[in-house]
């Protein structure tokens, strides 16, 4: 069946159930003109919103429908997460052609009702539009956090030490091995389909006193860039303590690239990256998934690592841009 053969209002009404996760905060979800949500005096209001288009941030060659689902709400939750956030709501806009499998869309929507449950966020409502062609799919999200503490990009001072969460490079090596038709990358592959937030580390890490913190959504060399930029500081990191897979090592040798280089350009990990004071640094190794692996100095905007040979590398803002080449 195609969404041409049930149409617009029927489709809105076939989603609408289990998309509830935590009613205390919902005056009004799904069917009227707004939604109404309660918002707690106490705290501040997050909001963010991020798109992904088919072909671009996902192919279905490589993704089920489940999937993109899953990774769309990761997208977004990962926003939340790099402010040391509680996420709460979400509103999401789907564009598809008409002559798509309701099938697809209904997988798309388990895949962000799983999602959504296991966060305990709520689904308010959205918007459903016809595209000429590919899927487009767009979520705000809306999160909150007590006033004054949300972690931004701007906090890093000299002298602090800089972190990451799990593995890095993670995702671009599944999506190499996908690409390339490669088996034995169990792992990564799943983080490419299927990576999570870090929304609990992202709380824990603001409870700690982190000064700044980023979600790896582009490439590590990128996201330090925007916190060096944002606080006006220097950043080093070294290369043999960055937290690699396995995997990515198998990958780069197989293909004679640098395996470092997936994680500071590869992108899509979802991972956090952070900044704190050097006297943090045993209690936040203490919380797990956690290595440090450099400090920030002063100076004004560059990023450099040290190499596995010990040379200094200056590394480009050059993540995933979408207008670039
Ligand atoms: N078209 C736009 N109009 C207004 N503000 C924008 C627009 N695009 C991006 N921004 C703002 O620019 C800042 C950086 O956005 P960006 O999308 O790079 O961050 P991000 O969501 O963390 O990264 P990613 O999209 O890679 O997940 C944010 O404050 C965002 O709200
Ligand atoms: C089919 C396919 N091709 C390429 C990629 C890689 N990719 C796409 S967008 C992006 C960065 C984040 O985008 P944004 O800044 O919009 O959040 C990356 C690393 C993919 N995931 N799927
Ligand atoms: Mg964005
Ligand atoms: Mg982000
Ligand atoms: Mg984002």
């Amino acid at each position: 069946m195609q969404l041409q053969d049930i149409g617009e209002f029927n489709f809105i009404d076939s989603i609408n159930s289990d998309v509830i996760n935590d009613a205390s905060t919902v005056v009004t979800g799904i069917g009227d003109d707004c939604a109404i949500y309660k918002a707690n005096p106490e705290m501040e209001q997050l909001v963010s919103i991020d798109t992904m288009v088919e072909e671009i941030h996902f192919s279905l060659r490589y993704m089920t429908p489940y999937d993109v689902g899953y990774r769309l709400m990761t997208a977004n939750l990962s926003d939340i997460a790099a402010m040391g956030g509680i996420p709460r709501q979400v509103v999401l806009s789907v564009a598809a052609p008409k002559a798509l499998d309701v099938a697809i869309l209904d997988e798309f929507y388990k895949g962000i009702k799983d999602q959504c449950k296991l966060h305990h966020v709520n689904i308010l409502g959205g918007d459903t539009v016809s595209s000429q062609e590919g899927i487009v799919l767009t979520v705000t999200i809306i999160g909150e956090v007590p006033r004054g503490t949300a972690v931004l990009r701007s906090g890093a001072r000299p002298g602090d030490i800089v972190g990451v969460t799990n593995y890095v490079g993670y995702a671009a090596t599944g999506l190499g091995a996908l690409s390339y038709g490669y088996d034995g990358y169990d792992m990564t592959i799943l983080g490419h389909q299927r990576p999570d937030p870090q929304i609990e580390l992202g709380q824990a890490l603001r409870m700690h006193g982190v000064t700044s913190m980023n979600d790896i959504s582009d490439g590590l060399a990128s996201e330090l860039h925007e916190i060096a930029k944002a606080s006006g500081v220097n950043i080093v990191i070294d290369e043999q303590i960055v937290p690699l897979h396995e995997e990515t090592y198998t990958l780069a040798k197989s293909l004679g690239t640098r395996p470092v280089d997936y994680a500071l350009y590869g992108g899509e990990d979802f991972q956090l990256v952070f900044t704190a004071p050097k006297e943090l640094e045993d209690t936040l190794k203490k919380i797990g998934q956690i290595t440090i692996i450099g400090q920030v100095l002063e100076g004004n905007n560059i990023v450099q690592m040290v190499t596995k040979e010990r040379k200094i590398e200056t590394l480009e803002a050059r993540g995933y841009n979408h207008f670039g080449n």
